[in-house]
């Protein structure tokens, strides 16, 4: 046998949209390292997000504002490192594209210099219009993200379900249209009421990838460690876990701490 790697065919943004035009379904994750990004993509998860979520999941902050480009780009690196299949996309931070279109750029054109992925997200609708314009322009393909939008908690103070009264779900409508328009490839919404979902899924033909937005939309995306049952006091109703990690780990490391204390590890066939 040669050393070549198995071929694989690459997903790209032509081909979510492709994706949705024929029925199937998205599957989205998020990864931050090298290693969970390698057993991420080889299971067959069609887009690998690096997401701000890393503030809280890999530094332990309470929200993802205090992550920094930088940081962002060190995840992201790592995970394209990693990866044969998936179409990689990085968050841009908070505070690296909300000042200005031409520093929304900056940051774009890093993360893709730097890092090597494939696209990026930012959160928001019409106030961030011209960013994605320019992002667009420079031929950088870009996810959008709105509903709840973590970026801005502050703003709102909790992270409660969104668009619920008429008025905010006809501009959540509203700024999907428009996000379609300016040439975005798909479009997060998260945690909004699951029959707004499909409407706006519905009146695009880019593909809306739902977290807490329920069933009828193009694909799906959540947090790695949430759904392996890593992060076990995030309890959230969307969240379905397929491991307990948490618990698994615990009970394994607990037993090592026992075999060293105990002296039963190494033994003989573990030593030189
Ligand atoms: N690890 C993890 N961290 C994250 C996200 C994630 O996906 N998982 N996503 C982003 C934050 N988004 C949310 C979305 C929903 C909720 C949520 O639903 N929280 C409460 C309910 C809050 C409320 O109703 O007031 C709960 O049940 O846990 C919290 C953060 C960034 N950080
Ligand atoms: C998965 C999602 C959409 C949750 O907010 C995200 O943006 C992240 O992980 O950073
Ligand atoms: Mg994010």
């Amino acid at each position: 046998m040669s050393t070549a790697k198995k071929e694989y065919k690459r997903v790209t943004v032509k081909s979510l949209v492709d994706m949705k035009a024929a029925g199937e379904k998205i599957s989205m994750l998020t990864a931050y390292d090298y290693t969970m990004a390698k057993i991420v993509d080889g299971s067959g998860v069609d887009v690998i997000l690096v997401g701000d979520s890393a503030s809280n999941v890999m530094a332990g902050h309470e929200t993802t504002l205090p992550i920094t480009l930088d940081q962002m780009i060190y995840h992201a690196s790592s995970v394209v490192r990693a990866i044969y299949r998936a179409l990689i996309v990085v968050d841009l931070p908070f505070g690296s594209y909300q000042s200005d279109p031409k520093e929304a750029l900056r940051s774009a054109i890093r993360i893709m210099k730097e890092s090597g992925a494939h696209s990026v997200k930012l959160e928001g609708g019409k106030e961030i219009k011209e960013s994605i314009k320019r992002i667009l322009n420079a031929g950088i393909p870009v996810m959008g993200h709105l509903g709840l939008t973590p970026q801005s908690i502050y703003k709102f103070g909790t992270y409660t379900v969104r668009a619920k009264e008429e008025q905010e779900a006809e501009q959540l409508i509203e700024d999907a249209k428009m996000l379609e328009r300016l040439g975005c490839f798909a479009i997060v919404l998260e945690k909004i009421p699951a029959k707004l979902a499909k409407q706006v899924a519905e009146s695009v033909s880019i593909p809306i990838i739902g977290i807490g937005a329920g069933p009828e939309v193009d694909g799906q995306v959540l947090v790695l460690h949430d759904m392996i049952g890593m992060t076990h006091e995030f309890n959230p109703r969307f969240l379905r876990r397929y491991l307990s990690l948490y618990e698994d780990m615990t009970n394994a490391i607990s037993k090592y701490v026992d075999d060293v204390k105990s002296q039963d590890f190494p033994n003989e066939s573990e030593s030189y």
